[in-house]
């Protein structure tokens, strides 16, 4: 059992949720966090929204080359409420309050669909476009991804990886070391604190016509 339970240390149990801090942990992974009539009802309203795949979005393919055609679609406003009234917990608000001269607290959430072929390659979520009306473009803090599909196999791939840097961080491309490996399993919240390299591994072709289904954001802050 032991060995069963080593690589999940990570994984917090809902009980322990409201005294999880971010600042001795900074990868949270919490199993069975939303319930299958939340996951229904973030499915119902994917299948409603206008998604755009990486094909109909150059720039967003110009960042992330090479990573097949996965799909965004926006989040509508009572979606958007409902996924944030889950997340009023004292870990985001202690971090996100943790920060020197806060000027303005941004968040942003999407719909995303990986089908077999797609992938994310290694990043660490600081691109955040250009400044705009000559204010500082808000800083990524915390990254949230929930997963929503009905059903996940090992075999499909798709796990999120996330790495620490092994070498200073000045080099364009830093040697990494795994931290975690993570299954997208159904109703699983992962959150962790910007930057932080990761990468979403290829879903493979056994997944068929299964998608991945996620909601993925960030909590931001903006300074002067
Ligand atoms: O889907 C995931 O597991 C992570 C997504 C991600 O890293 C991103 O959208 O920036
Ligand atoms: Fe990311």
């Amino acid at each position: 059992m032991e060995s069963q339970r080593e690589g999940r240390s990570s994984t917090v149990a809902l009980s322990d949720l409201q005294s999880f801090s971010f600042r001795q942990s900074p990868v949270l992974i919490v199993e069975n966090f939303w319930s299958a009539d939340e996951r229904q009802y973030f499915r119902d309203a994917m299948n409603q929204a206008a998604w755009k795949s990486l094909s109909d979005l150059p720039k967003v393919r110009e960042d992330f080359p090479d990573s097949g055609n996965w799909a965004k679609a926006e989040i509508g406003p009572a979606q958007g409420n409902r996924f944030l009234s889950r997340l009023q917990l004292p870990c985001i608000q202690e971090y996100m309050e943790s920060f020197p001269n806060i000027t303005g607290r941004h968040m942003g959430f999407s719909y995303y669909s990986y089908s077999a072929g797609d992938c994310l390659l290694t990043h660490d979520d600081t691109s955040q476009g250009e400044p705009v009306g000559g204010r500082l473009a808000p800083r990524r803090r915390i990254a949230v991804v929930a997963y929503f599909h009905e059903e996940w196999q090992s075999d499909w791939g798709g796990e999120l990886i996330v790495y620490a840097t092994r070498s200073a961080h000045t080099a364009e491309k830093p040697a990494l070391s795994v931290t975690h490996c993570i299954e997208p399993r159904p109703g699983s919240l992962v959150m962790f604190t910007v930057p932080r390299f990761h990468r979403v591994c290829r879903v493979d072709q056994t997944a068929g016509q299964h998608r991945r289904l996620s909601i993925a954001g960030w909590f931001m802050t903006e300074h002067a």
